[in-house]
């Protein structure tokens, strides 16, 4: 059985898939579990081993038991470099679940001490002096303000993990980062609890990362992970690696959006613009009607046809639905009915599935049946096309990623890989 060196607990799937792209542009294989493995499926474990969880706004003790069950997994087969994912714009409710399950790991790892980078330079993510900024904006200014699920009303770290955790937090401010590692060092070296990392570009996630490798836990968001493995292989921590085997790609495309974020919402109108036939859910009527309408509406359109089925919507008319329905029940009834729209397409023969949104992506692969998927070619910092078996792939996009025309990007760059394969 191969020995897990590094294993990943990630709050929800998007941000799995999204930590599974900076590994393995960092040249590394990756293996990414949908939900806590099965004994009976699970086959034999790998050297990077990513888990994707949906808890980032469940209950917190659920969110902790999970995260902990995960956790268990990896030191069973291995793992010696914990890496707690979460969102680089740090979504998370009032009570968590960041800090909790951060708390929780680093009890069961026996560690007094880990770091929080969510920091993303590349898609505009960058922390100054403990304040998390969203492009030019603070967090708090940012449309993740008006998130449906987890509204981001502050932009500092601190104050925000402060409630979440039971034992202190810190800072490594921006001077400090700025005179390198050893000094990075140092400083961690005094502190103790729950550390923020600031960072503002990749030189600095390159002078965090050869200050931090060799910690047992390292939290944040993905861009943090990608300078590690180079300097787990210099410092000869990690052994030899794998190459792993892509399968050929499936026809039929679609494109499921259960994203309100701004990004998503120009990326809907962008691919409706180019041409895509589009099909709305609205909360409101999928309570009263349920989902056949939208489902006889796939049934007539042709596999290969570029088309999207989405729920996204202007915050207006969210917080319309929210207050109509309840704020769950509106999540739910578009997760599970985009749930279901993917089970139909899949039934159709479709085999290209781009999926918006973190908690939609969650629903969708849960209904597909997906437990385990390969790692392909990038479409997005943070976004690649993942294969399950050999007749499903899947680009699960964070909501605020990718530029406008990320859907159509998507499917040219599986287009292009086929091309590439069949000559
Ligand atoms: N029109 C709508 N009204 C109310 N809720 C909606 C609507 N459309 C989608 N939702 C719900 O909003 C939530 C969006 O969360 P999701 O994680 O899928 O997207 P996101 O937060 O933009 O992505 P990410 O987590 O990757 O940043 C889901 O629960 C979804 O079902
Ligand atoms: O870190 C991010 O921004 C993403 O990977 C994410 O977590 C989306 O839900």
């Amino acid at each position: 059985m191969t020995n897990t060196f590094f294993g990943a607990i990630a709050d929800d799937f998007t941000g799995a898939t999204d930590l599974a792209a900076m590994l393995s542009r960092a040249g590394v294989p990756v293996t990414l579990r949908i939900g806590l493995p099965d004994e009976a499926r699970a086959g034999e474990a790998t050297a990077f081993e990513v888990i994707a969880l949906k808890i980032r706004t469940n209950p917190v003790e659920d969110a902790v038991a999970e995260a902990r069950a995960a956790l268990r997994w990896l030191r069973a087969r291995g793992a010696r470099r914990i890496f707690w994912k979460y969102c680089s714009t740090f979504d998370s409710t009032a009570r968590g679940n960041i800090g909790p399950v951060a708390d929780a790991l680093m009890s069961d790892l026996r560690v007094d001490r880990t770091v929080h980078c969510p920091a993303f330079p590349e898609n505009g993510r960058r922390v100054f002096m403990g304040n998390l900024f969203v492009g030019d904006q603070p967090l708090n200014e940012s449309p993740m303000k008006d998130h449906p699920l987890t509204p981001m009303r502050d932009a500092n770290l601190m104050r925000l993990l402060t409630p979440q955790v039971q034992r202190q937090t810190g800072l490594i401010p921006f001077p400090t980062v700025r005179q390198g590692s050893e000094v990075v060092r140092d400083a961690l070296e005094k502190l103790a609890g729950h550390i923020v990392l600031d960072a503002v570009d990749d030189a600095d996630l390159v002078t965090l990362a050869e200050a931090i490798h060799d910690m047992p836990l390292i939290c944040g968001g993905s861009a943090i992970a990608q300078p590690l493995p180079a300097l787990w292989a210099e410092t000869g921590s990690m052994g030899a690696l794998p190459d792993l085997d892509l399968p050929e790609v499936p026809t039929g495309r679609i494109v499921l959006s259960g994203s309100c974020s701004a990004m998503t919402r120009a990326q809907v109108s962008a691919y409706l613009d180019a041409g895509a036939l589009g099909y709305r859910l609205d909360p409101l009527e999928l309570a009263r009607d349920g989902v056949a309408d939208a489902r006889s509406w796939l049934s007539g359109q042709s596999p290969d046809r570029p088309k999207i089925i989405f729920a996204t919507a202007e915050p207006k008319s969210v917080a319309a639905a929210q207050e109509a329905l309840g704020v769950s029940r509106a999540g739910a009834l578009v997760e599970d009915a985009l749930a279901q729209l993917a089970q139909d397409a899949r039934a159709m023969g479709i085999g290209q599935i781009v999926v918006a949104g973190g908690e939609t992506s969650g629903a969708v692969t849960r209904a597909l049946g997906v437990d385990r998927l390969r790692i392909g070619p990038e479409v997005a910092p943070g976004v690649p096309w993942c294969f399950a078996g050999d007749n499903t792939a899947l680009a699960l996009k964070s909501g605020n990623f990718g530029a406008q025309s990320f859907f159509s990007d998507a499917f040219d760059l599986l287009q292009k890989s086929f091309v590439e394969k069949a000559g």
